[in-house]
């Protein structure tokens, strides 16, 4: 599946899409330290990047790369260490409580495992998106407005399970509730949708469903997608931009267009500081990469260099 350019947007020569407003993400130095002193732990390290309205990005890198740490700061759910990060036009690193509340009511949140109340029905389950917008607690489907149940109903077609309604949230298969999750985050109506490994915990049919899905939605909707996978075969055939982490800092932003596989597949290998440049070429010229020199028989990996930046354009 490719995904679809969204619509009133122009492609690029790389075939990034981009509109003409302000970029819904704009990150500058951002970073993020756990602990103090000699055993804290830099999860993102100096991250900057912009993405703009209608781009449907990827975020790469092996596991304890920073994704997830990155996708929270991003929702204002934790604070940054230093830097700064404008998502929504809330400047993370200034705002208030309230005003991250207000920010987290705009953005739309996909996780792994799906966080369905199970004894809810489907239908009830999608109408708790809603909540961020009505005034006081709901129990019961018919505590929501019409309105929302209706809207509800809607989300549930657009997903595909209709049917499915007045079902028991825990008796749908794992791709079904990831599909409701879905609907569920689309009831905010956001002007942003994470994802952190949405498929990570389905079988290659739904998760080739969840991404179709969430390529639809992000085209229908000019919604801005940034969804961190383990898959890359699902991001070069869905997303428009992938951007890798390795160690927390950004080593990869690239277009998918015109990528190969073997190029993004670097993200994942051991890299020798000293093949960095080499590597940052082929990167940049969208070539194969060169073979990496092999390692004298008996010898210890080289760490995996953070600074072996391979950023575009660099
Ligand atoms: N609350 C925390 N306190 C301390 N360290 C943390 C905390 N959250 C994450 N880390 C550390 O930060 C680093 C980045 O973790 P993160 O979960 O962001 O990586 P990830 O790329 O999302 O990994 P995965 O693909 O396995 O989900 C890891 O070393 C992790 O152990």
């Amino acid at each position: 599946m490719t995904a679809p350019a969204p619509t009133a947007t122009a492609a690029t020569a790389t075939g990034s899409p981009v509109t003409a407003g302000e970029p819904v993400i704009r990150l500058d130095g951002l970073t993020k330290r756990f602990g103090t002193g000699a055993d804290s732990l830099l999860a993102v390290d100096d991250v900057s990047f912009e993405v703009r309205p209608g781009e449907v990005v990827a975020l790469l890198g092996l596991s304890g790369s920073g994704k997830s740490t990155l996708l929270s700061l991003l929702d204002g759910l934790q604070a940054p260490t230093s830097g700064d990060g404008t998502v929504l036009g809330t400047a993370l690193a200034r705002a208030g409580r309230s005003e991250l509340r207000a920010l987290r009511r705009r953005i739309g949140f996909v996780f792994q495992q799906f966080h369905l109340v199970g004894r809810l029905s489907v239908l009830e389950n999608v109408c708790t998106g809603a909540l961020g917008s009505l005034r006081g607690p709901r129990l019961g489907l018919l505590s929501y407005p019409r309105a929302v149940r209706e809207r509800a109903l809607d989300g549930l077609e657009q997903v595909g399970l209709a049917a499915h309604a007045f079902q028991r949230a825990d008796t749908l298969s794992g791709g079904q509730q990831q599909r409701v999750a879905v609907a569920r985050a689309l009831m905010q109506e956001p002007g942003l949708l994470l994802a952190d490994e949405p498929v990570a915990s389905l079988d290659p049919e739904s998760s080739a469903q969840v991404m179709r899905l969430l390529a639809r939605v992000a085209q229908e909707r000019e919604l801005t997608v940034l969804c961190s996978l383990h898959q890359v075969d699902l991001a070069l055939s869905w997303a428009h931009r992938i951007i890798g982490l390795r160690s927390g800092r950004v080593v990869m932003d690239v277009a998918t267009e015109g990528i190969d596989r073997g190029t993004v597949m670097r993200l994942y290998e051991e890299v020798a500081a000293g093949s960095a440049e080499g590597v940052a070429a082929a990167v940049a010229a969208g070539s194969a990469v060169p073979p990496r020199p092999a390692a004298p028989p008996g010898s210890v990996p080289a760490p995996v260099a953070a600074s072996a930046a391979f950023t575009k354009g660099d």
